[in-house]
């Protein structure tokens, strides 16, 4: 799959008419591809950007744009033979939503159709019903027969999980494919919420789409947003109530919620001035108590050792694909070797602030080596491993590496809605 659109003989030169309308939700789906694909911009980015509607509105043009991004390679391989020349970018997003519709999101034809043409300026209205009402057709036969897997995976990506899972890169994958379920995190003590299931390691899991603004758990200020891969960092930190730790790289503050809520005296660091409002509007609607400091991780000073350092590590974020469709379009090759070579600095800067005997969990969301196994194995001499047990990480006990590490991928628990894809290696000072 290669970035759309980028080709200069496939563009346009000529202005047409402004497009004529059509349904909010449609006209704000295409709005999100239009920033994603056109713009490269983070389709959170472009969500918060969206004019004030419905939060219904925005969650069904959030569905569909997702959908898009999903299964992006497989869809242009449907559109592909029915296009004389590649359309304007605004139009080939509407044909995009218009075939995710009849082919994905099963809306009825007519609908789909007469929504995406309202879409496009008049000249391409004719285009669009035709290709269109082609691919409600033939498109589900088409779309059959085609190797999704690969076609919806960025060949970089599919070449460097091949050469560290195997086969295993199919059911990566396939887990793309899927709306991530909503997975919280709660405060301890509290229930369940109605129609949630307890996975092993802990984590409340709510179906796909389920809005967390809605759950009373949520409005009490005792859950959390947090995928279930992205609770274990902490988790297998096991800060204990008084002890002084530290969490390098904080926002926007699932983890810090985590060590915050277990009793510790957590220390967050974060360098982004914006993201540290998020922390804080984050740990003040959970009631939960850290110290929030702007600062650089690489360099930070605190002038004191801690017993327990998190460092979660700013990454590619490969493993968080099931969250983020738009990964894939924002992220290149080259942006894992640089990523890389900022994660070292940290784990060593972390190491020096741990006190004798403290431990420290590193973590990354990336499915990417150099990110994971190559940091954990370049690890500083100060830092001695301390393998994870699989009593501590329960139904995930083959995600256990001969090293002690644990690497998790979209495809563990797929019945169960599966879970980011995350690397995690613990150490001890001295
Ligand atoms: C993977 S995110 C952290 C997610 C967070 N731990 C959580 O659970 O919500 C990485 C964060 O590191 C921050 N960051 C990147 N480089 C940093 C540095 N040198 N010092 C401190 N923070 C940094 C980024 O702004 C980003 O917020």
């Amino acid at each position: 799959m290669t970035p759309p659109n980028r080709n200069p003989r496939h563009r346009t030169p000529r202005q047409h008419p402004p497009a004529r309308g059509g349904n909010p939700t449609r006209r704000a789906a295409l709005a999100l591809l239009s920033a994603v694909l056109d713009r490269h911009r983070p389709l959170e980015e472009a969500l918060d950007a969206l004019p004030p509607s419905d939060p219904r509105d925005r969650a069904a043009a959030h569905r569909i744009a997702a959908a898009v991004l999903r299964r992006l390679g497989s869809l242009d391989a449907v559109l592909e033979p029915l296009l004389r020349r590649e359309p304007p970018p605004e139009v080939r997003q509407a044909l995009r939503i218009g075939a995710a519709e009849l082919l994905l999101l099963a809306t009825p034809p007519h609908a789909a159709v007469a929504s995406c043409v309202d879409l496009v300026p008049r000249p391409f209205a004719g285009l669009v019903n035709a290709v269109l009402r082609k691919v409600a057709t033939d498109g589900p036969q088409a779309l059959e027969e085609l190797d999704g897997e690969r076609l919806d995976t960025p060949g970089w990506l599919w070449t460097a999980w091949h050469k560290s899972y195997g086969p295993a890169v199919r059911a990566i994958a396939r887990a793309h494919r899927q709306p991530a379920p909503l997975d919280l995190s709660l405060k301890p003590g509290t229930a369940l919420p109605e129609g949630a299931v307890l996975l092993p390691t802990g984590t409340a899991r709510l179906p796909a789409g389920t809005r967390i603004t809605e759950l009373p758990v949520f409005a009490e200020g005792n859950a959390w947003a947090q995928d279930a891969a992205a609770a274990l960092p902490a988790r297998l930190l096991a800060a204990r109530p008084g002890e002084a730790v530290a969490d390098l790289c904080a926002a926007p503050g699932g983890k810090t919620a985590q060590l915050a809520a277990a009793g510790a005296r957590v220390v967050a660091v974060e360098r982004d001035p914006l993201r540290i409002l998020r922390l804080r509007e984050n740990l003040a609607r959970l009631g939960l108590d850290a110290s929030v400091v702007q600062g650089d991780a690489t360099t930070w000073d605190p002038g004191t050792r801690f017993d327990a350092i998190l460092l979660d590590a700013p990454c590619s974020a490969t493993g968080t694909m099931r969250r983020h469709p738009d990964v894939p379009f924002l992220k290149r090759p080259t942006d894992v070797p640089t990523l890389a070579r900022l994660q070292q600095p940290l784990l060593a800067h972390a190491a020096s602030l741990l006190a004798p005997g403290g431990r420290l969990v590193f973590a990354t969301c990336s499915l990417q080596a150099e990110e994971g196994e190559a940091q954990a194995a370049a690890a500083p001499a100060g830092l001695r491993p301390d393998p994870i047990r699989p009593e501590e990480v329960p139904g995930l006990e083959a995600a256990i590496t001969p090293e002690g590490w644990l690497r998790t991928r979209p495809d563990l628990w797929a019945e169960q809605g599966g879970m980011d894809g995350f690397f995690i290696a613990r150490f001890r000072a001295g």
